[in-house]
């Protein structure tokens, strides 16, 4: 391969992600297999900025391809969003002879690549996030285990929700984005879903299917909400208030993030950083991996960016056919 930068580095940023810790190790073997040195750079964008700064080797990357979390660890950096910060950032990869950049994150951290490319940096975005929330990828590392995280705790509660006969409300992690949601509700057989992508039921409409449903002989009443849509504590009560039904509302929260990565989301860290690599070796930059069709590919920053993703109306559909 014809080689065109000489110095990557890699960088994780905004929440982690599970499968990250893979896709470093996939950027670091994958470029020193290419001849290329690396250069792993702690807390994101913050950590650019301060020069938190230090190359990697083979052995920088043992034994994490089963860790959750990011051993470059990760942060939500404000400077960042401003113009200087940003000037200041792409001026630091040059003091590192930084001159391709691989930034693992969600859709806020692409914009961050997206203006440092702008400032001539070589930067390539590998999807890391458990939100799912970027439309050009059908995938983003993280996804799988935060989901499979999820619907085990909400097998426990619907345990002790059945055994109980009580309703149960579970709110899991997705400020903006309701496919964490959409999944564990499909595949946990919940009864309800609340999306921030969907207009959210009246308490009237939300009660009147509990009643509906506790007529059907159903022993146990589950609503997932999305933390976007939040108020479940306030719900719980409402419900409990409007129907006599014993009701309680368990929020998820962070655990929902770490954990050991699954086969899924080690497979498309591995594959989606080493083709982030591959494409700076072939010169190109400003691009964001992809899985589309059961393929990897690449677009431009921009054009990916500009991209809305919208939720799967059939699957959501299904919500109401399948409890
Ligand atoms: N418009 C922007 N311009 C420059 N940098 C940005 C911009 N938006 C976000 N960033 C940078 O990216 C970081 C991460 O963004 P954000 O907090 O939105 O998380 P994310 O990458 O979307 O991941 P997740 O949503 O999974 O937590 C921000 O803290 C900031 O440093
Ligand atoms: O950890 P923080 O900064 O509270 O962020 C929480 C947000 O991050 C995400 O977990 C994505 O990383 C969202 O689902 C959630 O809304
Ligand atoms: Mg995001």
């Amino acid at each position: 391969m014809d080689q065109k930068v000489s110095t990557i580095g890699v960088l994780t940023s905004g929440g982690d992600a599970p499968g990250m810790n893979a896709a470093i190790r996939s950027v670091v073997r994958t470029a020193i297999a290419r001849g290329i040195k690396v250069m792993g750079i702690r807390k994101g964008y913050n950590g650019l900025l301060a020069g938190d700064v230090f190359e990697m080797d083979t052995r920088s990357v043992s034994d994490i391809i089963q860790r959750g979390g990011t051993i470059l660890q990760t942060a939500r950096c404000l400077e960042f969003v401003k113009p200087e910060g940003q000037k200041r950032g792409a001026d630091m990869c040059r003091v590192f002879g930084i001159d391709g950049l691989v930034v693992i994150g969600g859709d806020g951290s692409f914009q961050g690549a997206e203006k440092l490319a702008n400032l001539g940096i070589n930067t390539i975005g590998v999807p890391g996030t458990i939100d799912l929330d970027i439309a050009c990828t059908e995938y983003t590392i993280g996804f799988d285990t935060a989901v499979n995280t999820a619907m085990d705790a909400i097998n426990k509660i619907r345990d002790t929700s059945t055994s109980h006969q009580r309703c149960s409300i579970v709110e899991v992690m997705g400020r903006n984005a309701g496919y964490i949601a959409l999944w564990c509700a499909i595949n946990s057989g919940a009864e309800m879903v609340l999306l921030p992508e969907m207009p959210r039921p009246s308490d009237e409409e939300i009660v009147k299917k509990i009643i509906e449903n506790k007529h059907k002989g159903k022993k146990h009443f589950l609503i997932v909400v999305a933390e976007g849509v939040g108020g479940s504590e306030k719900l719980a009560k409402t419900i409990e208030d409007m129907t006599g039904i014993e009701t309680r509302a368990t929020i998820l929260g962070h655990l929902q993030r770490g954990g050991s990565p699954t086969a899924v989301d080690r497979m498309h860290a591995s594959m989606m950083g080493a083709k982030a690599v591959d494409l700076l070796c072939e010169g190109k930059a400003k691009r964001v991996v992809a899985y589309v069709k059961g393929e990897y590919v690449d677009y431009d920053i921009n054009e990916a960016l500009k991209m809305k993703k919208e939720l799967d109306p059939y699957m959501y559909s299904l919500t109401d056919i399948l409890c």
